[in-house]
């Protein structure tokens, strides 16, 4: 029986039962007035719910667990921990504090019962023992032949020695001790012990973890034809087809040589309008709750604002998300939970037909994709009309002035690539450009939130350079600790927290070697947290990049920083997404303060392509009280239209 764990919380009474059998299980509140106990149990499958009841009775403990064993309720985290304890409250709300509580403690506590696994060696595969010593001593003592004999195995004794030397450290994982958790939480606390390679097997499967800067070197750039995006392409098929992240061998060649020039400089210049302009709309709506003072739900407006500017830069497609969202917009999300679901899922059953047809899920993104293939085809169709009736000359970053998007570059640019192909590069774009950016903008404030003198600084930096213009190229070289707050953020909290790989053919990392077909993850959470790294690697601290030298990148960080990958499958939105990134926090900082909201769920990290929180990042919003700086025109009476013209004169 899996029960995870008994933790202390608020003396409520709470009941377990069971809907299909009408059994159930309570325990007296009594001794729970002063005790405060909750029993936080993990439901090891729904079929298996029965069997809980005896042990939730058997516990003792002064709480009532009350669930529908037609919920499938795998394991209760802590959204359905919430749930669990508001239903059985009637209402949640007096005890959210100690429902946080229980939650940061299940966190803590699974966390520990992990880490001391993990350190009693529970999963080291041990290299090899002296296993004929005592046969050697034995013919040692007999006679000459024996002597002949012990010797050879001396000899083979020494060669397995040396074998076990370019043995790669290997650990064994246990799939259910991970599942629920950040994965690569544990592959931190594995890499503390068996260092920069080492090789973890689930079952039949071993993926190799890379922790080690010369190493992801080696991956990315010294000998990165070596290397396949691997299990990353089967889990993105689906939805990028052939675009450019999933892309191999010559199709990404190809793509990559097409759609690299469209991301040029006036282009990035171009989209600061649409950064600026997007910003605002969400500083309009931040505007009704500071009146209010309602809390407010940031990560998902970062992605609804990230979705929107994404939109419209590569494909010239208002989401319009922030205002009011729309069918497609939930089909992008239902085809992003989806293409998360599978990087995490560890039994492919979308892999089997007849099950795409009848589940549900699969249903539904199925629908969603038609819904996104027939709106991109049409957007297609409408720009090749467009293009074709201008009939413009292609130069060198090029770009035009209605419809600067990445579409548009790409067919003026008379590229010979099916719709099909088109297709997938808009969709990957498309993905690969808005949790990234979504993500990186909670995290910050999440730091930011915690960290209230490198928030006054960058305020102060903020009135400073923007005042209440909207910020322009020029704005980002002088918003320097704007940067490096966006830079540390992306240390701490890398957007994909791993990169994945698979090896073409054999290969040596670092001193061991390995065979064609492994699969490989390079750990960016390891390398930006690694001790002997970095001072003080879990502070968020922006002053360790100084101002007065260069933004830190991979190149002069000599890829023990990675945030935008390296080498030749580097990111090609950095640029694009580190102003975006900046606009969106120097605006909401130059005009609101933010804190987190008392009472709300604790920020706890869970993962998909990115790492998002487990229950939202709640903040209230107070407006800053400052005197308008500037004398251009204010960010509240610019006109759209002016916006527009304002920023295709940049
Ligand atoms: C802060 C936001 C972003 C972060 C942290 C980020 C991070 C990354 C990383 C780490 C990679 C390398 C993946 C690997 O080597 O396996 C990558 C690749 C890529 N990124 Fe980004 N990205 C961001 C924004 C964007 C944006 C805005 C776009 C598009 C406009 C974009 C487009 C791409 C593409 C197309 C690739 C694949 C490149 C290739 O394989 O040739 N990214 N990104």
């Amino acid at each position: 029986m899996d029960i995870m764990a008994a933790m202390a919380m608020g003396g409520s009474t709470l009941t377990a039962s069971c809907c299909r059998c009408n059994s159930s299980s309570s325990s007296s509140s009594s001794s729970a007035a002063s005790s405060k106990l909750l029993r936080v149990v993990r439901f090891p499958s729904r079929h298996q719910t029965h069997a809980l009841l005896p042990a939730l009775k058997s516990n003792g403990l002064p709480l009532k667990l009350r669930y529908n064993c037609s919920v499938p309720l795998i394991q209760l985290n802590g959204r359905q921990t919430r749930l669990v304890a508001a239903a059985l409250n009637g209402n949640a709300g007096d005890k959210e504090e100690d429902v946080s509580d229980a939650e940061r403690l299940l966190q803590q506590q699974k966390q520990l019962e992990l880490a001391e696994r993990i350190a009693s060696g529970e999963f080291t595969v041990l290299p090899r023992k002296d296993r004929t010593q005592k046969i050697r001593r034995a013919l040692a003592n007999a006679g000459p032949v024996g002597r002949i004999l012990a010797n050879k195995l001396v000899h083979w004794e020494m060669q397995q020695r040396v074998e076990d030397a370019l043995k790669m450290p290997e650990t064994r994982g246990d799939v259910k001790a991970v599942v629920g958790e950040p994965f690569f939480l544990p592959l931190y606390k594995l890499f503390r012990i068996y260092g920069g390679v080492f090789r973890l097997t689930f079952g039949p499967k071993s993926f190799v973890i890379v922790s080690d800067p010369q190493v992801a070197k080696h991956l990315l750039k010294d000998n990165c034809k070596a290397y396949s995006k691997g299990i990353l392409a089967e889990i993105l098929e689906f939805v990028m087809g052939t675009g450019l992240i999933p892309a191999d061998g010559d199709v990404w060649q190809v793509r990559r040589r097409a759609i690299v020039p469209a991301v040029h400089r006036k282009y990035v210049a171009a989209m600061m309008g649409l950064f600026g302009k997007a910003t605002q709309q969400l500083c309009n709506k931040l505007d009704v709750a500071a009146t209010s003072g309602e809390s407010v739900e940031m990560e998902s407006l970062f992605s609804q604002l990230t979705l929107d500017i994404i939109g419209k830069a590569v494909f010239n497609y208002d989401f319009n998300s922030l205002l009011n969202g729309s069918g497609i917009v939930e089909a992008v999300y239902i085809a992003m939970q989806e293409a998360e679901a599978r990087s995490i899922g560890i039994f492919p059953y979308w892999k089997v037909p007849l099950l795409r047809l009848i589940v549900p899920r699969q249903r539904r993104v199925t629908a969603a994709l038609k819904l996104m293939n027939e709106t991109l085809d049409n957007l297609i169709a409408t720009c090749k009309r467009i293009v074709e009736a201008e009939d413009e000359e292609f130069e060198e970053e090029y770009i035009n002035d209605q419809d600067p998007s990445i579409l548009h570059f790409l067919l003026v640019s008379r590229e010979n690539v099916s719709n099909k192909q088109l297709r997938d590069d808009l969709m990957t774009l498309l993905i690969a450009g808005h949790e990234t950016s979504a993500a990186v903008l909670t995290w910050t404030f999440y730091l930011l939130a915690q960290n209230p003198a490198a928030t006054a600084k960058l305020q102060k930096e903020v009135d400073s350079v923007l005042g209440d213009k909207l910020p322009n190229t020029e704005d980002m070289k002088n918003l320097k600790y704007t940067t490096r707050v966006i830079n540390e953020s992306l240390r701490l909290y890398p957007q994909p927290p791993v990169l994945i790989r698979r090896s073409l053919e054999s290969d040596v990392l670092g001193k061991y070697p390995i065979k064609k077909g492994e699969d490989i993850f390079i750990s960016l959470w390891n390398l930006h947290r690694a001790p002997h790294l970095w001072e003080n690697p879990e502070d968020f601290n922006p002053e360790r990049w100084p101002l007065d030298q260069p933004a830190p990148t991979e190149v002069n960080q000599d890829y023990r920083y990675l945030p935008f990958g390296g080498g030749q499958r580097k990111c090609l939105g950095d640029m694009f997404a580190t102003f975006e990134t900046m606009t969106a926090l120097a605006m909401l900082v130059r005009r609101f303060s933010f804190k987190l909201t008392v009472g709300a769920p604790p920020v706890g990290m869970t993962t998909g392509a990115t790492i998002h929180t487990t229950a939202g990042l709640h903040m209230t919003v107070t407006r800053r009280s400052h005197p308008l700086v500037t004398e251009e025109a204010t960010l509240t009476n610019i006109e759209d239209d002016d916006l527009v013209k304002e920023y295709q004169s940049l």
